[in-house]
């Protein structure tokens, strides 16, 4: 099977053109090409697709092989990807996702795409629709008991679930040790990706994730939309936010008259390559 490498500001997937080759089992192959000692080594498996209602499909799994309605750093991989390995020549493209159909704007630099702003949608903050199991309409500033510590969560839905944890210091977080006791919470009945922030000024934040089916990554693209709008709602910044990443940094604006978020960022290829995939069994 022929596949491309690429990420999102660190957040890695193997990334598969299925207008070429055909993955009968890829909740298993998302395992093996995610392992980092016995397989390619990445976040997940994202598999790009013909589509009935727009220009492409996303596909994605994580690592673990549970299949993900949306990656934010994904999508900009795919855009690139489909306009550089000349899938598309328009710079203005259709990707359809679990979480809906996506709009990109491409910029390109000498041939190639060099930054993708996506139109990421309407945030879902009802909590029945994240899921979030709690007694309030929407999960705003709530608290949460983990490890008999109690934290305050703000819940949003990209497609996928978030939720969005203050604290004063990221760094020192031990993501290893809390990070699953959030993603498996019986609170969260389709787990969660979990995002810890550190608000540095009114357009600034810097966060950490662990996200559901890969654990930490060093970007969360639908994370961090899910944090600015967080933020605003919450009163901590303006409604164009700055979201510092391990992995670099995204521009996240929330568009409160049009209820739709937007996020700008890179988009990078690693290296192409052919794996044997017909050993895998499961
Ligand atoms: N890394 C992705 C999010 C993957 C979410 C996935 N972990 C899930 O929802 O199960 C992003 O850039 O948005």
């Amino acid at each position: 099977m022929k596949f491309t490498k690429m990420h999102g500001l660190g957040n890695d997937y193997v990334y598969v053109n299925c207008f070429e080759e055909k993955i009968d089992n890829p909740q298993a192959v998302a395992r093996f090409v995610s392992d980092r000692h016995f397989g390619i080594g990445s976040d997940g498996l994202i598999m790009i697709n013909p589509s009935k209602t727009a220009d492409f499909e996303m596909e994605m799994y994580n690592a673990d092989g549970s299949r993900g309605e949306m990656c934010g750093n994904g999508i900009r991989c795919v855009a690139k990807y489909v306009y550089d390995y000349g899938l598309t020549d328009k710079t203005q493209i259709s990707v359809e996702t679990l979480g809906g159909i996506k709009y990109l704007d491409l910029t390109v630099e000498d041939g190639k795409v060099s930054l993708v702003k996506v139109d990421m949608g309407k945030p879902e903050l009802e909590a029945d629709l994240i899921p979030i199991i709690s007694e309030r309409e929407q999960v705003i500033d709530e608290p949460i008991e983990v490890d008999g510590k109690e934290y305050h969560m703000t819940g949003v839905s990209m497609g996928n679930p978030h939720a969005v944890i203050y604290v004063d210091d990221v760094k020192g977080l031990d993501l290893e040790k809390i990070g699953p006791k959030f993603e498996n919470h019986e609170r969260f009945p389709k787990r969660i990706n979990t995002e810890f922030v550190h608000c540095i000024d009114r357009q600034t934040v810097e966060m950490r994730v662990w996200e559901r089916g890969s654990g930490e990554t060093l970007a969360c693209g639908t994370g961090a939309c899910a944090v600015a709008v967080s933020s605003i709602l919450n009163n901590l910044t303006d409604t164009q936010v700055t979201v510092k990443l391990l992995g670099g940094d995204l521009q996240i604006e929330w568009d409160r008259e049009k209820d739709r978020v937007f996020m700008t960022g890179p988009a990078t290829v690693v290296f192409d390559g052919v794996i044997d995939i017909t050993e895998i069994k499961e």
